[in-house]
């Protein structure tokens, strides 16, 4: 599902107001409509609202709302914020008038007395939306920060005001905190960015029948995930199949004291539906593995304590994964260059191994064409230098990608997959049970048991963060987020593909 610009959100609205037709005041009328929906699916009659609407069309779809929540039986307050003269927009002023007057109205310009708020209120933010020219100042930016500490449940329209969707928002900008954000059609780029993502809370897209014409020619480089187009990328198990027809992965890591963490990758990687799975550890985790992993293979390193050299053929492998507990001696660097210079069947990248590669550079530029890297931030950061925001991160992932020829999996919330033609991909499952260690291990098994059963790289990637994400929100529904840790990803991996299949 394409992700649009706040530009292109507005050529999607002309499109839809000339093509479909309707009028630009209906289309208003419909956005008002779907966050009435969702309001009222989720709160009854009892609860009290509190309108804030500023002089837009943000503002004009918290007056449309108003009216029809009013409507339907809810007890409704609203505000106007204005800063004197300022213009106000036509379907503001239309949905001004529309306003039934039974409805407690008052203006709030500058050096307000903020109202108090009933017990319980709910707020809803309809200062500003996708329009937003410049930070919040004046009464806009006072009457968000007394939202901000009434500590009341805020429902944003659209957008959280004063949050900008396209660009970084200025440090010390006033900007709604939200619980909720009931945004139109699509997600904003700014929400699934961990800075910007933080003011807008749990945020829900309520399509408004934008034109599908114009969703479907708009050019742009963003993607979220969705459950059907991932879906899309399942192979079903053949009926004649075999050991052999699923693929022989392999995964390199494993350290003193770090042996989890491989332990972790084989789980998973044999989870995900690899035919055969073999794992080369130093001499120190042999008993672990073959104890903890039974239906894994080992191959045993020269080396007591570290990886120091490749002990199988590549030609054996459809995918080789590298880097959960491998840590980063001077010997596995070597190991990793002399490795490289083999003719290397596709390979996934995680944590040591993608350190060693951000602290030499010449081994950098000999990654194989279409390895699949996924660092963290931080290892991020190691391998492309410091972003000074989050946009300027995309763009380094952007360049990363293309230089490299490579796929790289960005973790965090949203994880992102940036591609070597440039695109991103957000991933939509997941949950901040996640947050514990390990769970990157379990994706790096994953990704190298799907890469071996035949997925492309940019497939492998999809499917594999979906996947990873929907198995932590499952576990999380029975276990709660707190006490999820790495195994259980792994433990409800089975129940991702079986959701994933049903859907
Ligand atoms: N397709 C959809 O998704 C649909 C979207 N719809 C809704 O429309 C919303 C976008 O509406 P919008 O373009 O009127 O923008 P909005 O955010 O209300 O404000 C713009 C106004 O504020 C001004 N202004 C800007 N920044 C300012 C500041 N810091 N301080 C003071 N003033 C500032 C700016 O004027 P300026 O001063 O920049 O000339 C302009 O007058 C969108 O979020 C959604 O809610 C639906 O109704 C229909 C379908
Ligand atoms: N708040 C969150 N929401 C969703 N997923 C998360 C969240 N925090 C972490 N994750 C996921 O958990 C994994 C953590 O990976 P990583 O940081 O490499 O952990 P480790 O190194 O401990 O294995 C990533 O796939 C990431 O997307
Ligand atoms: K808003």
């Amino acid at each position: 599902m394409k992700i649009l610009t706040a530009a292109q959100t507005r050529e999607a609205d002309a499109y839809t107001i000339q093509q479909e037709p309707v009028s630009s005041l209906d289309l208003m009328e419909r956005a008002a409509a779907a966050l009435v929906a969702w309001l009222r699916q989720r709160y009854s009659a009892q609860v009290p609202f509190v309108f804030f609407c500023g002089p837009g069309n943000n503002g004009g779809d918290g007056l449309a709302a108003a009216r029809l929540l009013f409507q339907a039986g809810y007890e409704v307050q609203v505000f106007l914020v204005e800063e004197a003269g300022q213009c106000k927009s036509q379907d503001f002023t239309q949905n001004l008038q529309r306003l039934p007057s039974e409805i407690s109205t008052h203006t709030l310009q500058a050096g307000f007395g903020f109202p108090e708020m009933e017990f319980g209120a709910i707020v809803v933010d309809a200062l500003f939306g996708s329009g937003l020219s410049r930070p919040l100042q004046g009464v806009y930016a006072q009457v968000a920060e007394e939202i901000n500490q009434a500590g009341v449940t805020v429902v944003a329209v659209d957008v959280p005001s004063g949050l900008f969707t396209d660009a970084p928002t200025p440090e010390d900008a006033v900007v709604v905190q939200a619980t909720y954000t009931v945004t139109f059609e699509r997600p904003k780029l700014a929400f699934l960015l961990p800075k910007s993502g933080a003011w807008v809370g749990e945020w829900h897209a309520v399509p408004i029948g934008l034109h599908p014409e114009f969703l479907q020619q708009v050019a742009t480089p963003y993607q979220l995930l969705t459950n059907a187009y991932v879906k899309s990328l399942l192979k079903a198990r053949q009926k004649y199949a075999h050991k052999g027809t699923y693929g022989h992965a392999l995964l390199i890591g494993g350290s003193y004291g770090k042996m989890g963490a491989l332990v972790l990758a084989a789980k998973a990687a044999l989870r995900a539906g690899i035919g055969l799975l073999t794992v080369q550890i130093p001499q120190v985790g042999y008993s672990i593995v073959q104890t903890a992993v039974p239906e894994a293979m080992a191959l045993t390193d020269a080396h007591e304590l570290h990886f120091t050299r490749f002990m199988g053929q590549p030609e054996t492998y459809e995918c080789i994964g590298i880097g959960p507990g491998l840590g980063q001696a001077e010997d596995t660097r070597l190991a990793l260059e002399n490795l490289f210079r083999q003719h290397l069947p596709p390979l996934v990248l995680d944590a040591d191994a993608l350190n060693l590669l951000a602290a030499d550079r010449t081994l950098l530029r000999t990654l194989p064409q279409d390895t699949i890297l996924t660092p963290h931030l931080k290892e991020f950061e190691r391998l492309a230098g410091p972003a000074t925001d989050d946009f300027h991160r995309l763009q380094l992932l952007q360049s990363f990608c293309q230089e490299h020829r490579c796929y790289v999996v960005l973790k965090g919330a949203h994880s992102c997959v940036g591609t070597p033609t440039g695109d991103f991909y957000f991933n939509t499952t997941g949950n901040p049970g996640m947050a514990t260690g390990g769970s990157g291990d379990v994706l790096t098994g994953i990704l190298t048991a799907l890469r071996a059963q035949g997925h492309s790289a940019l497939e492998t990637c999809l499917l594999g963060v979906y996947l990873h994400g929907l198995a932590g929100d499952l576990a999380a529904k029975e276990m709660g987020q707190a006490s999820l840790i790495a195994s259980d990803l792994t433990t409800y991996l089975g129940k991702a593909f079986l959701a994933l299949e049903a859907s």
